[in-house]
């Protein structure tokens, strides 16, 4: 679980498409994620957001084009061996629930022929905020959001660069969801990781990545810098699902106002 020595690949899609009987879910999608950087997909439920993710890993196999890791094809060689380079995290994140929390940290390294030392399991707790003590206890006997962090730190136990996250935090209240976006942005930064993040959610999607690709019909349709999202400069579909945060933002600012003005 070497800290540091990672650094996230590049992903690129080259004239991706998938069809699922009549519906198009991925579309001729072709473009270029940076490596390190962190880039959001965003769009309308059924647009095609978790399908394109899943051609990165092979959990789909595109019917055209090609998705490539640092310019190879993914095709190339074993899926399995693809995907020990890629953390995959997704809603309610599936930890075997008779596994304790440090044998599910540990799974990726044993799968590889590697045991992980009690010191490794910690570091790994102690990277998403947990206790050191977690490390005995079953699945069910975390919270939702506790899981969600057991499901970070054993995707990033192999070490592996690029992450895949698909609406990780959904399911959680929206104060542990912002803590735990927090908290893995900054492991984006000190891991060096290339992190690819599915999510619904317009303003976690500003908030957290250095790039929003929007998506509809199975299409790229807007791909911009939060800022200029923000600033209605990414086309009239972006702006679509900028204008709720946005709006919600204006209402409490003034309805903070008002207090003031109440107050004062
Ligand atoms: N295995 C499948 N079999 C048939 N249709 C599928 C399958 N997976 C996805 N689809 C369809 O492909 C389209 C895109 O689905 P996808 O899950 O990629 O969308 P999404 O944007 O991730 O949606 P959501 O935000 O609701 O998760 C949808 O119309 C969906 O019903």
């Amino acid at each position: 679980m070497a800290e540091a020595a990672t650094h996230g690949p590049e992903v690129a899609f080259d004239g991706v498409g998938k069809a699922f009987g009549a519906i198009a879910a991925v579309d001729d999608v072709t473009l270029t994620i940076a490596a390190g950087s962190f880039v959001a997909l965003v769009g309308a439920s059924g647009s095609g957001k978790s399908t394109l993710l899943k051609t990165i890993n092979r959990l789909v196999e595109p019917d055209r084009g090609t998705v490539s890791i640092d310019r190879r094809p993914v095709g190339e060689g074993p899926a399995f061996r693809l995907r020990r380079r890629i953390g995959y995290v997704f809603q309610n994140v599936g930890l075997f629930p008779h596994m304790s929390v440090a044998e599910n940290i540990a799974i990726g390294l044993r799968i590889e022929g590697r045991a992980a030392a009690d010191a490794e399991i910690a570091a790994a707790l102690d990277r998403v905020g947990l206790d050191a003590a977690m490390a005995a206890r079953m699945p069910d006997q975390l919270s939702g959001g506790q899981r969600q962090r057991v499901g970070v730190a054993r995707a990033l136990a192999t070490a592996p660069g690029l992450m895949l996250m698909d609406e990780p935090f959904g399911a959680l209240d929206p104060v542990t969801r912002d803590q735990l976006g927090t908290v893995y942005r900054a492991l984006h930064e000190r891991l060096r990781l290339t992190t690819i993040l599915v999510t619904h959610d317009m303003a976690e999607a500003l908030l957290l990545a250095d790039r929003v690709l929007v998506m509809a019909r199975g299409r790229i349709v807007a791909d911009a810098l939060p800022a200029d999202l923000l600033a209605g400069r990414a086309g009239a579909e972006a702006d679509a699902l900028v204008a709720v945060p946005r709006a919600q933002a204006e209402r409490l600012h003034a309805l903070q106002n008002e207090g003031a003005v109440g107050r004062g």
